[in-house]
């Protein structure tokens, strides 16, 4: 469905030397730097795939999701998107494809969402029929009724997000793109839009590629992520083999009476290591690796040296996971003989 080949995207960048003599200078003699923001990036994405697409701000994700929709154009590299090269054959692209882009909106901002919707399905020749269905089920799964005769300026965040999904997914799509979906929402809207898009997926087999700064968006969704660090992708994979791969940590929290800055058990050493407390926190927090020692040891030994009270046992966060992973930036060895 989308394949990707060695894609790089340079932005020339004007630099100017500062105060006014740089800014008269800069009128007669232009100096500019190049930013690599995109470095070779390779992928192959299966129809019905949802797959996470993170990193770390400034990664290059915003320029790859700009590169697959077509509104810019790779400087150099190869991508098909259903057949079609999308910055070549921008229009017959969009029929294929629907996006939603964090803050930006596609709705019409003074008519009635209804109205957008009309629209839309007129500008992507939305038979009648299909119309009425989707529209059916759009409104009871995002609950869209109360919303439909409202103009989108006066929607709130999440309510306006509901609707902007339902515009991105009216077409029937073969791919969406979705960029920060769920930023700045409440729990509840959030769990709404991320059950509304498996369900596309599942009724309609939708390609999804999913931008977030969310994990919570990234377990729900996806079964594979790509992880992209400063323009170069340092992890293809599946959810479950980077949790495998890196989900041996563990942490265990500890209550105990009367310990201010307790050490670490001499049995202990080089295993496991006491974390920094966090503030106004009276437990201890105990960090491990499964691989060099079991959690039952770990409470044995500081129930032997404390009078621990109760313990908490914390699941590996994929949070954490994506954090360690960008922190070594993963050699490249590990990445090809563990993945691919
Ligand atoms: N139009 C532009 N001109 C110059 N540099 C740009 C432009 N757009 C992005 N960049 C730079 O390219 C790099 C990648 O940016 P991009 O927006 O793709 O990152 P991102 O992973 O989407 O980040 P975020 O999570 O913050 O949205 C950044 O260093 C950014 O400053």
């Amino acid at each position: 469905m989308i394949h990707v080949h060695n894609i790089k995207k340079e932005y020339k960048i004007a630099k100017r030397d500062p105060g006014l003599r740089g800014a008269v200078k800069s009128l007669f003699y232009r100096k500019f730097e190049t930013k690599h923001a995109v470095k070779g990036i390779d992928f192959h994405i299966e129809p019905g795939e949802m797959v996470g697409y993170i990193g770390a701000n400034g990664a290059g994700k915003s320029t790859t999701i700009k590169m697959l929709t077509g509104i810019l154009t790779p400087s150099s590299g190869s991508i098909s998107v259903n057949s079609i090269v999308p910055y070549e054959n921008r229009q017959k692209n969009a029929k294929n494809i629907g996006a939603v882009f964090g803050q930006r909106t596609q709705l019409f901002w003074d008519i009635p969402v209804r109205e957008s919707y009309d629209l839309l399905k007129h500008i992507y020749e939305v038979p009648e029929q299909q119309f009425n269905e989707t529209m059916k089920t759009f409104t009871e799964v995002l609950n869209l009724e109360p919303l439909l005769a409202i103009p989108v300026r006066q929607l709130s965040l999440g309510q306006k997000m509901r609707c902007e999904l339902a515009a991105a997914f009216l077409h029937r799509p073969k791919v969406v793109y979705l960029d920060e979906p769920t930023i700045g929402l409440d729990v509840a809207v959030k769990i709404k839009i991320r059950e509304f898009i498996k369900e596309m997926n599942r009724l309609y087999g939708t390609t999804v590629i999913l931008t977030t700064h969310d994990m919570q968006d990234i377990e729900e969704i996806c079964s594979r992520i790509i992880i992209i660090d400063e323009g170069s992708v340092i992890y293809d994979g599946s959810l479950q083999a980077i949790k495998e791969q890196f989900g041996h940590k563990r942490i265990i929290h500890f209550e105990m009476d009367n310990i201010t800055s307790p050490l670490l058990p001499p049995a202990l050493e080089g295993k496991a290591e006491i974390l920094p407390a966090e503030e106004e926190s009276e437990k201890v927090s105990v960090s491990f690796s499964s691989r060099d020692i079991s959690g039952a040891e770990v409470i044995s030994e500081m129930m032997k040296a404390y009078n621990v009270t109760d313990l908490t046992i914390a699941d590996p966060k994929i949070e954490s996971i994506v954090e360690e992973i960008y922190g070594r930036g993963m050699v490249q060895e590990e990445k090809h003989a563990e993945i691919h």
